[in-house]
């Protein structure tokens, strides 16, 4: 969900596990070379998700990589069938009042602004919570620790999913 930490928590992993980092919503803004809250204005809700498909489908089937997604990528039921099938897909889960307190005064993201935020969060988190629990393989609760700690606590989750899991 927006202001879970796939960003930041994103890039830290990437560099401890020495992979690079890709952040979706990064990269449609350096290939449209605006704000996605432009795009947003522009294109509407429907044109920004036909990019966000796009650049998950260019990205997924690449190895080696921490990928971060938007928060509504799992919207799409293609777009959760690549994640599942391509990635190790890790829900970053946060409390609906940490995640107020993150992203309330964050005008970088369209679709909280509106009269009144909190309520549109708590709308958009009961749709996508089964979505999220979905996809993902991995759940993690960030609660308010340290960005290094949830990474290294991150790290161990993922030797161990990738010991039960993959064969190689
Ligand atoms: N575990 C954490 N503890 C405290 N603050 C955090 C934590 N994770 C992220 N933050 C802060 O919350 C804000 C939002 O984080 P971030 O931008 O990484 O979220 P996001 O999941 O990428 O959101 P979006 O979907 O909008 O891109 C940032 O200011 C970041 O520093
Ligand atoms: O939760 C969402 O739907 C979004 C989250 C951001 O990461 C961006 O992808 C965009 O602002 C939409
Ligand atoms: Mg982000």
């Amino acid at each position: 969900m927006m202001g879970a930490g796939k960003t930041t928590i994103g890039r830290a992993l990437a560099r401890a596990l020495g992979r690079e980092f890709i952040d979706l919503d990064l990269v449609i803004e350096a290939r449209c070379g605006v704000p996605i809250s432009h795009i947003f204005e522009v294109e509407g809700e429907e044109g920004f998700r036909k990019r966000e498909t796009a650049m998950l489908n260019e990205y997924a089937t690449q190895n080696n990589l921490v990928l971060a997604t938007g928060g509504g990528a799992v919207l799409a039921p293609e777009n959760r069938h690549t994640l599942k099938k391509h990635g190790i897909v890790i829900y970053l889960r946060a409390r609906e009042d940490e995640l107020y307190r993150r992203i309330a005064k964050d005008r970088h993201r369209p679709l909280i602004q509106t009269q009144n935020p909190r309520a549109r969060l708590n709308e958009l988190l009961t749709l996508r919570t089964p979505l999220y629990n979905e996809v993902a393989h991995l759940t993690f609760d960030t609660g308010s620790m340290p960005i290094a700690q949830a990474v290294q606590s991150l790290v161990h989750l993922l030797q161990t999913y990738s010991h039960d899991h993959c064969s190689s």
